[in-house]
């Protein structure tokens, strides 16, 4: 019996948030006694999952079928589910992403496991039960559940935990075949046209957003948005009014409405930090607020504030950043 990890990869890397479900799923492997195994669901490199040994993994399977180069639920979740069988897995962990949200309800049903999404620590031991800790409510709230049943899947939020590293470990990468059939391709996207993105940075896998909200007064002045997210090479993102009034495109808008983010960096301009905005934006791990009311709501989720103009602060910000390289 392992754990069994559901690996995202993307243009041959690992993606980040995977690194995090790797070092989720093996210290709960160590928590139960056993070992971490993982599957690799994307284009991946042999060398790239081999490193996933320093984040615990001991073993990794791989399907090199091309279609599961992209994200076809119906193919991922047989895969997945065949993998659990093979390791004996009773608990299987992914990212609570987009595709981990969709394969993991899909998986429960054929699995007949219990799931957790948005998981934010580790299991605990209580009273015999598995309890686990979730966020709820939009992330205002965390709610212990108590998953029964012979097998588990857990989603883990992104930035909930940190991606361990013991550089040079490396695990052992097996070829693996799900014996997929045409059938499990049924729902797979005939073409895939990607919006356009400033600084081709994608916004849902984004490491730095800047984001502007009604406070930037109008579409003309998002040069001061786009100057700062090029200098930081971040994506760029908006409150819902912006886009609602085509200041902006609609995939930018982030939210309880629109696009879910977690980057390691938010920084929030003339956004007033409305409960709607921050259900979207508040598993980023550093939130930056730049609004001239000092009584704004989103100073309260806020790492550093910065209470000023942002014609004012950013064009300074944008040139400090520069100077810095
Ligand atoms: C069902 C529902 C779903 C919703 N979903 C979403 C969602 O997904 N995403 C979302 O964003 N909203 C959503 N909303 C809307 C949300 O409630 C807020 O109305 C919205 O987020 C406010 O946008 P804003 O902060 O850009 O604008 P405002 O609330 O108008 O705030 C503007 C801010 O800019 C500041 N400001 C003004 N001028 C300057 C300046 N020169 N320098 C610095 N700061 C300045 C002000 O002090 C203020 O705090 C939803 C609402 C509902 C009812």
């Amino acid at each position: 019996m392992s754990v069994l990890v559901v690996v995202e990869c993307d243009g041959g890397e690992v993606k980040k948030s995977s690194l995090e479900v790797a070092s989720y799923g093996s210290q709960v492997a160590q928590l139960l006694g056993t070992t971490a195994t993982a599957i690799a669901v994307g284009e991946a490199t042999e060398a790239n999952l081999a490193q996933l040994g320093e984040q615990g993994i001991t073993k990794v399977l791989y399907d090199a079928e091309p279609r599961l180069k992209d994200f076809v639920n119906g193919a991922y979740t047989k895969l997945i589910a065949a993998a659990a069988q093979q390791e004996d897995s009773k608990v299987i962990v992914l990212a609570n992403s987009n595709i981990g949200a969709a394969v993991g309800s899909r998986l429960s049903v054929r699995l007949q496991a219990s799931l957790a999404t948005n998981v934010v620590e580790l299991p605990k031991n209580d009273g015999g039960q598995f309890t686990v800790k979730r966020g709820a409510f939009s992330g205002k709230a965390f709610a212990d559940v108590v998953l029964s049943g012979d097998r588990k899947i857990l989603a883990v939020k992104k930035n909930s935990i940190e991606a361990l590293h013991e550089a040079g470990k490396t695990a052992q990468v097996e070829s693996f075949s799900a014996q997929l059939t045409d059938a499990d391709f049924a729902d797979a996207p005939k073409q895939v046209v990607m919006q356009e993105q400033t600084g081709g940075v994608l916004l849902p896998e984004a490491d730095k957003v800047v984001s502007g909200g009604r406070g930037m007064k109008g579409p003309e002045n998002w040069n001061l948005i786009e100057d700062l997210a090029k200098a930081l090479g971040a994506a760029t993102a908006c409150s819902k009014p912006v886009s609602d009034v085509d200041w902006r495109p609609h995939h930018e808008h982030v939210g309880q409405t629109g696009i879910t983010v977690s980057p390691n960096l938010y920084i929030a301009c003339g956004i007033s930090g409305a409960i709607q905005h921050l259900a979207g934006v508040n598993s980023s791990k550093v939130i930056v607020v730049i609004n001239k009311d000092p009584e704004a709501p989103f100073f309260k989720a806020a790492d550093y504030g910065i209470v000023g103009d942002v014609f004012d602060v950013l064009p300074k910000l944008t040139q400090a950043v520069k100077e810095l390289g």
